[in-house]
C-alpha cells in the first residue's frame, strides 16, 4: 500500500515530512509529546489532551491494536496524532487498528516523522501551534485563522450536559466533571460508592447532593476558569471532603489565591517521580498537564505543599491546613501507568466517610 506524504507545520515555520494515517483531514493544535511507550489508547481518548496534537516519543505506537476497555471516554479526543513507525497490530483484544480507529472516528494521523528531531524543538522552544496538513503551503495560514489553544475554554466542550450516576452504596461521591478520564469514575465505583458526574457548572448540586466531591481533570488553560473560583469558596464555605486531580488542583490553587504558570513544555508521561515530602517516599506516576501552581504564590491561602516532582521542584500536591481538601498536579489513576499513588482513593472514601483525615 502507498501512503500519500502529509506534513506537520509549526507556528515557527518549520515544516516535518511524514506519511498519512487515520482520517483523510486537516487539523490544527498545540503540538504537545508525551513520552509514554504504552496505553497509547488511553491517551488519545483523554478528554484532558482536546485541542492538541499529540507527538508519541516512543518509536513504535500501535502495535498492540486498540480495545474499549483502553478508552478514556467515548471518543478520541486529541485533534491529531504524530508518530515514528505505524504497524499492524497483533493483541487478543485488539478490535482494530490504530489506522482504522482514527479514520472511523475522523482524526489525522502522520507517521514517519523525526519525532526525535522534533521533541527537541519542543523541549528547547517550548509547546507551539501546529497543523497537520496535505499541502504544507495551507499550514500556516491554517494556524494563523485558528485560536491560540490557550485562548479557548475546552472544559465546555467536554463537560456532561447533565448528571450521570453510577450506583453504589453510601457514600456518595460526586465528580465536578470538566472532562474526567474513566479510570478516575472506575477507581471509585469500584469501591463500591456511590458516584455521581455532574456537569462542572453544576458543583453546587454536587455539593448539596454528595458526602464528598472529586473537582476532574480537563483541558485547557485552566487560567480561563475564573468561574470555578466560586466552587472553591462554596468548598470552602461546606467543608466537603474533596479531592482536586490535575486540572481540579490548578482549578483550588487558582480559588484559594495562588497563581498559576505556563510550563514549557509540560509533563506528559507515564513514569514522572513523585516526591512526597510529608511520608518521604517516591511515587512512579501518570502525568498529563501543560501548566502548574506557582508555589511562591501560597502563602496566605491556607495551602500546603505536599509533593513535588524532583526534576523540576514542580508543585504536585497540596493539602490544606484546616480543611480537608487534597490534591494531585498527577494522575493517581494511572491509565495508563503504574499504580503507586491508587491508595490517594482508598484514602478520599476514608475522609469522606469521617475514619481519618488526609494528612
Ligand atoms: N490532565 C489535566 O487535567 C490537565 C490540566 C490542564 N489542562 C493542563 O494542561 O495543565
Amino acid at each position: 500500500m502507498r501512503y500519500k506524504e502529509r506534513y506537520l507545520v509549526l507556528a515557527d515555520g518549520s515544516v516535518y515530512r511524514g506519511y498519512a494515517f487515520g482520517a483523510d483531514s486537516e487539523t490544527v493544535g498545540e503540538v504537545v509529546f508525551t513520552t509514554a511507550n504504552v496505553g497509547y489508547p488511553e491517551s488519545l481518548t483523554d478528554p484532558s489532551y482536546k485541542g492538541q496534537i499529540l507527538v508519541f516519543t516512543s518509536p513504535l505506537i500501535g502495535n498492540y491494536g486498540v480495545s474499549k476497555e483502553q478508552w478514556e471516554s467515548d471518543s478520541i479526543q486529541v485533534n491529531g496524532v504524530v508518530i515514528f513507525d505505524l504497524t499492524k497490530p497483533s493483541h487478543y483484544t485488539s478490535i482494530m487498528s490504530l489506522d482504522e480507529w482514527l479514520r472511523n472516528q475522523d482524526v489525522p494521523g502522520i507517521f514517519r516523522v523525526d519525532t526525535r528531531a522534533l521533541t527537541i524543538r519542543l523541549r528547547e522552544q517550548g509547546v507551539i501551534m501546529g497543523a497537520i496538513v496535505d499541502d504544507p503551503g495551507r499550514g500556516m495560514s491554517m494556524i494563523n485563522e485558528a485560536p491560540s489553544y490557550d485562548s479557548i475554554n475546552f472544559v465546555k466542550l467536554v463537560s456532561p450536559q447533565s448528571p450521570i450516576t453510577y450506583g453504589g452504596e453510601d457514600p456518595c461521591i460526586g465528580i465536578i466533571d470538566c472532562g474526567v478520564k474513566l479510570g478516575i469514575v472506575r477507581e471509585l465505583v469500584s469501591r463500591g460508592v456511590e458516584v455521581i458526574r455532574y456537569p462542572c457548572l453544576m458543583w453546587r448540586r454536587a455539593l448539596d447532593e454528595c458526602d464528598g466531591v472529586l473537582i476532574s481533570n480537563g483541558p485547557g488553560n485552566p487560567m480561563l476558569l475564573t468561574e470555578l473560583t466560586s466552587l472553591v469558596d462554596d468548598v470552602v464555605k461546606d467543608r466537603k471532603p474533596t479531592l482536586g486531580i490535575c486540572l481540579g488542583h490548578q482549578v483550588v490553587a487558582l480559588g484559594m489565591g495562588a497563581r498559576l504558570f505556563k510550563m514549557r513544555y509540560g509533563h506528559r508521561a507515564i513514569n514522572k517521580p513523585v516526591l512526597d515530602l510529608v511520608r518521604n517516599r517516591v511515587y512512579v506516576t501518570t502525568h498529563n498537564h501543560g501548566y502548574a501552581v506557582d508555589p511562591s504564590t501560597l502563602s496566605g491561602t491556607g495551602l500546603k505543599v505536599w509533593a513535588i516532582q524532583p526534576d523540576d521542584g514542580t508543585v504536585e500536591g497540596l493539602y490544606h491546613e484546616k480543611l480537608p481538601i487534597l490534591t494531585t498536579q498527577f494522575h493517581p489513576e494511572a491509565r495508563p501507568g503504574p499504580v503507586d499513588t491508587r491508595w490517594i482513593f482508598d484514602k478520599f472514601i476514608s475522609v469522606v466517610k469521617g475514619e481519618s483525615g488526609w494528612m
